[in-house]
């Protein structure tokens, strides 16, 4: 079962890797909360840095006065063969491997410095030290500030809130062990560790008391009602410890030593002996180590299934925000030629079925076209008056002798004039019915969601080069009116019957010839013209539209933009893909607390298949 505390040390030491400190960022899923942590709470001067030190067997934690455990140390022990030798690793240094742990002080105490400066000040922000050694058990413990009343000289006054808010938001966390340590020399009563313990797990079934100092009490009395549960009852029995007092550590006495006189200690004291086989650090060490593992035992299934949950949840919101943004200008290049094409995917799928909106372009040929060319102003242009009007005027002095050519022809090319509109309409209306595709293609582009500005700039570019399709269209479908008037089809008006063919009087006198029906006749033979001539543009001009402006549309919409695009210097390309900063830093956030629960889920697999 050491493999399990093992496991809990790496999943912890990944965490911190990670960024996962329990309470940086509540937006994210914490694997560091659900974890069991054994941590320690004193007030200054306790003995807590001597009680770790006990643990580890080592001399190297800094000492001083006033407050010098200034950021909390998560310090993880990991036992290694009997033979090897032992060293220490810093996480915020790498690989490097420390032997002498006088230069492991100092580096706690410049790490220290380097973040809450010298001024005395503390931070939340751990310090993450491992120790591979023969002689510890595993176990990760977190070293906190002392709890103190008063701050030294050069600290603020709220340096004394801080340190307990700080330790609070550790020891409150369900999963936390506490190593609630007071001096014996000190009235239990007042014991600050004891009385933030009490708040925070009142029934004691995670709250370890560590009585220290117990070789200073004032002769004649003894800690025997702490130790034996009379003054304090917790759920775990109360460990006495004897550390190395200051006078040892000034006549630099070791670890080995010291450890001796503690077990001498305890063995040889009239009030203590028949507990000293639960005395001591090293026995401290065991009892937690054998109670770290029991609940890592029992809470492993809840871990891993929080661990599979956190990742879904992860996996889902990394998938919605979308991949992160390349950073070289050939990648983002890249990037936003993708994005374009994705665009022109949906586009597509707009005009060729898939998404609606092309078959709006149907309507227009089908109904709108079709509607406009039937309401045109005929029944007015070519009525008796007008047709009187033009023939006279076509005429001048001369009446005409058999038919009035010259009036056929102005009639027959005013009355086309008018398909200009209907023409121009289809245009128009097949370009926003375009416009309003484009718009919504890029909305509904997925791979375009986050970038505003690539979004903006497509539009522009789409929408430029439909204004260029519907001018080219325009001035097509205005050539085909124009062509209609260029050349009158002869053989409509050879196959007309003539007059007198069709039973007319040729004796008839001239005046009967410019009779009301005579001109009733002109009106009938331009309209069956104009007619025929609405017919073929009906069919025609919807040919003109798809070809100068539909087909365009999907053959190559963006060309220009992507030849603008390859003009473009890096710092532009970047600004398309000005992602929103909030968004970004989100991302990296989720994808850094996604590689823990992948290392996490890992490590678990690999513990359980080989347990
Ligand atoms: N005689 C004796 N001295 C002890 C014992 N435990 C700690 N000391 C001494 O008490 C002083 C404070 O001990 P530390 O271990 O530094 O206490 P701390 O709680 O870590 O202190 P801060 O980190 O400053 O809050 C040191 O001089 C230790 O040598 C003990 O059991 N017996």
């Amino acid at each position: 079962m050491e493999s399990v505390i093992g496991l809990v040390n790496r999943i912890q030491k990944a965490c911190t890797v990670l960024g996962d400190y329990g309470d940086d960022n509540r937006s994210l899923p914490t694997l560091w909360n659900s974890l069991p942590t054994i941590v320690v709470l004193g007030g200054q001067s306790s003995g807590k840095s001597s009680v770790l030190e006990s643990i580890v067997g080592r001399d190297f934690l800094p000492r001083g006065s006033g407050i010098v455990t200034r950021r909390p140390l998560v310090l993880q022990l990991y036992k290694t063969d009997p033979g090897n030798e032992e060293y220490a690793q810093f996480l915020h240094i790498g690989d490097k491997k420390f032997t002498d742990f006088s230069i492991v002080r100092k580096e706690i105490q410049d790490e220290t410095d380097r973040v809450t400066g010298k001024i005395k000040q503390i931070s939340p922000q751990p310090i993450n030290l491992s120790i591979y050694s023969p002689n510890v058990v595993n176990l990760t413990l977190v070293d906190l500030p002392g709890l103190t009343k008063v701050a030294v000289e050069g600290q603020p006054e709220s340096i004394v809130q801080e340190i307990e808010n700080m330790v609070r938001s550790y020891v409150e966390k369900p999963n936390t062990i506490i190593l609630a340590i007071t001096p014996a020399n000190q009235d239990l009563a007042t014991s600050d560790a004891v009385k933030i313990a009490r708040e925070v797990d009142p029934a004691g079934e995670r709250t370890f008391g560590v009585l220290t100092k117990l070789d200073l009490m004032d002769k004649g009395t003894n800690a025997l009602d702490v130790l034996e549960g009379r003054s304090y009852r917790l759920q775990h029995p109360w460990v006495g410890i004897v550390n190395r007092s200051q006078a040892d550590i000034n006549r630099n006495v070791d670890m080995i030593s010291a450890r001796h006189k503690e077990r001498e200690f305890f063995a040889t004291s009239p009030e203590y002996g028949h507990l000293a086989g639960r005395m001591g650090s090293e026995y401290l060490a065991k009892l937690l180590s054998k109670h770290l593992e029991s609940v890592i035992k029992a809470r492993i299934s809840g871990i891993m299934s929080l661990v599979n949950k956190n990742t879904d949840e992860l996996e889902s919101e990394l998938s919605h925000l979308g991949r992160p943004v390349a950073v070289d200008s050939g990648a983002q290049l890249y990037t936003i030629l993708e994005f374009c094409r994705a665009f022109d995917r949906v586009f597509k799928e707009h005009l060729e079925g898939g998404r609606p909106g092309g078959d709006r372009i149907f309507g227009v040929f089908d109904y709108q076209l079709p509607v406009a060319l039937r309401k045109l102003p005929f029944d007015r242009h070519l009525s008796f008056q007008n047709i009187r009007k033009v023939v006279s005027e076509a005429d001048g002095y001369q009446p005409h002798l058999i038919a009035p050519e010259q009036a056929y022809r102005r009639l027959i090319e005013s009355s086309l004039n008018y398909f200009r509109g209907p023409a121009e309409a289809s245009v128009d209306a097949v370009h926003f019915i375009l416009k309003e595709l484009v718009r919504k293609s890029i909305g509904e582009t997925q791979e375009l969601r986050r970038f505003r500005t690539l979004q903006a700039d497509i539009l522009v570019a789409a929408n430029e080069a439909l204004e260029r399709f519907r001018d080219d269209s325009k001035k097509t479908v205005l050539r085909m009116v124009d062509m209609e008037s260029s050349y009158l089809t002869v053989d409509f008006f050879r196959k007309l019957p003539q007059e007198a063919e069709k039973g007319g009087n040729p004796n008839a006198s001239a005046a009967d010839r410019y009779n009301e029906g005579h001109f009733r006749r002109i009106g009938s033979n331009v309209s069956s013209y104009v007619s025929m001539v609405s017919d073929t543009l009906r069919n025609t001009i919807p040919k003109a539209v798809v070809h100068c402006q539909v087909r365009e549309a999907k053959r190559g919409l963006l060309d220009h933009f992507y030849t603008q695009l390859g003009k473009k210097e890096a710092r532009q390309l970047a600004q398309l893909l000005d992602e929103d900063p909030v968004l970004m830093e989100r991302r990296q956030q989720c994808s850094r607390r996604l590689e823990l629960y992948k290392a996490a889920r890992d490590e678990i697999d690999s513990v359980l298949w080989t347990r």
